[in-house]
This record gives structure tokens, sequence and C-alpha cells, in this order.
């Protein structure tokens, strides 16, 4: 059978907790400026600001075809969650693609796969497409077992989840290794081509858009080394100045 032709390409930048309010409105409208290049008829984009700027940076980027994330839901439309953010607003709230199961949620604040499976099905019911973070926590000193070892960790958090969402739903699976998150530099490029080569296959089957992405210290030069496994780049510090971003997109959009 002949490879399948690979999704649109996408890249696009959490701001976890790292701005205040002002920051982040003007790093949102700093994206605004980006909008209209050349790149936007190739490749897609979006931002996943934290849950106070949500509605303000929906109104900033209206205007534009960027995407607007959040950085977690709960699983239950309504109800007595004290704290907790509903899907459903956060779509109301102008919201496109929730993020899941990032690993400083696992670490810090007890997501499972469970958990992130369930938020994912609710993503899905409510019209979000569900951006779910998955990787290894350790890395292996010898290539090769590296390789196994993190398909081995990964392949029942990206399972857990496709069971979770409908057959043809979107899916957008950041493969971060946890050791490469916040690290000087990204993951070796042959390993992560290796492991998320693999974890396509389990997606394989679906008919829904399955998109893979690199996570973990990526900027500026990552993508054309890792482009025969991703489909794009979900980015953090090194993208927080817009300039990095303006670059990356550039080298993802194949400017
Ligand atoms: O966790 C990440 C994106 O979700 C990556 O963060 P850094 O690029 O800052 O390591």
């Amino acid at each position: 059978m002949p490879p399948l032709p690979r999704p649109r390409r996408i890249v696009g930048v959490s701001t976890k907790m790292y701005f205040d309010l002002q920051s982040t409105l003007s790093y949102v409208r700093g994206m605004l400026q980006l909008d209209g290049d050349a790149w936007n008829a190739r490749i897609d984009l979006f931002v996943i600001p934290d849950f106070v700027t949500l509605m303000a940076s929906a109104e900033i980027l209206q205007p534009s075809s960027i995407m607007l994330g959040a950085q977690d839901i709960f699983w239950e439309d309504k109800g007595a969650y004290t704290g907790e953010v509903s899907p459903l607003v956060v779509r109301q709230a102008g919201a496109k693609i929730v993020e899941l199961g990032h690993a400083e949620r696992r670490a810090m604040f007890g997501e499972t796969d469970e958990t992130a499976a369930k938020k994912a099905g609710a993503a899905a019911r409510n019209g979000l497409i569900p951006l779910v973070c998955i990787g290894e926590k350790t890395h292996h000193s010898v290539a090769s077992a590296a390789v196994g070892a993190a398909i081995q960790e990964c392949t029942p958090q990206v399972n857990s989840v496709l069971a979770a969402v409908p057959d043809d739903a979107e899916v957008i699976l950041a493969y971060e290794p946890v050791w490469a998150i916040g690290a000087a530099q990204p993951a070796d490029p042959d390993h992560v081509v290796n492991v998320t080569k693999e974890l396509r296959k389990l997606a394989a089957g679906r008919s829904g858009v399955t998109r893979i992405l690199y996570g973990g210290s990526a900027g500026p030069g990552t993508f054309a080394k890792i482009a025969e496994g991703v489909d794009g780049l979900f980015l953090g510090r090194f993208a927080h100045d817009i300039h990095n971003l303006k670059k990356v997109i550039e080298e993802v959009g194949g400017a």
C-alpha cells in the first residue's frame, strides 16, 4: 500500500503560565500581525493562552484564521465541579483546540491516561479538537533501546485517547518526551522520527484527521530535522519571542 498522504502542517504555541495578562494579549496581537503572510495557505497556526485571557484573545484573533486553544478542560459540561472549566464554555469562549495530558499536568496535577481520555471525549463531544500530549518520562542512553522504550510507554497513552473519541473526530497528538521539555535543546531528531513514525501507525485506521506534532525545547531549526516523522511543532519557551515564532512558521510553511 502506498503511504497515506500527510495531513496539513500545523504550528502552535502554549504560553503555559509564563506571561502576565498584558503580556499574553500583546503576544496574541503579535501573532495576529503574522497572519496573512504566505504561510497562511500552507499551514495551520494556533495559540494556547491561559484561561483568563481566552475571551480577550478570541476577540483579537477573530479576524484571522489563527486557532485558539485552552490548556485543559473538565470532562463534564456542567455541574458542581468547583474550580473546573467546562468544555462547553471553552468552546463558547472561542476555543477550537484543547490541550490535554501535558507532562506538567501529569506530574503536578494528577492527570492520567484515563482522565486525559475522558477529557478528550468531552472535547470531541463539544466540537473541540483534543490536542493530547504524550511522551516517555526517562531517556535511555542507548539509542535503539530509547526508541523501543518510548514506543512502549507512549502506545497506551495514544490508544486510551483514540478509544475515547469518535473515529471521525480530528485529533492532534503532541509527542513531547518528558525529559526534553524545558531543556536546553530538543530531543535527538532520529529518536523523534523513529518514535513518531511508529505512533502514526496506531492511528492509521482512523477516518478522522490525526496530526502528530513534536514538542520539547523546539524552536527555529527543529522542524527540518524531524519533518519525516511529524506534521508540525508544539512550541513553548523558544516561541515566546514572536520573532522566533515567525522563523518557525516560515520553516514549517516552507516559505
Ligand atoms: O511543553 C512544551 C509544549 O507543550 C514545550 O515547552 P518548551 O519548548 O518550553 O520545552
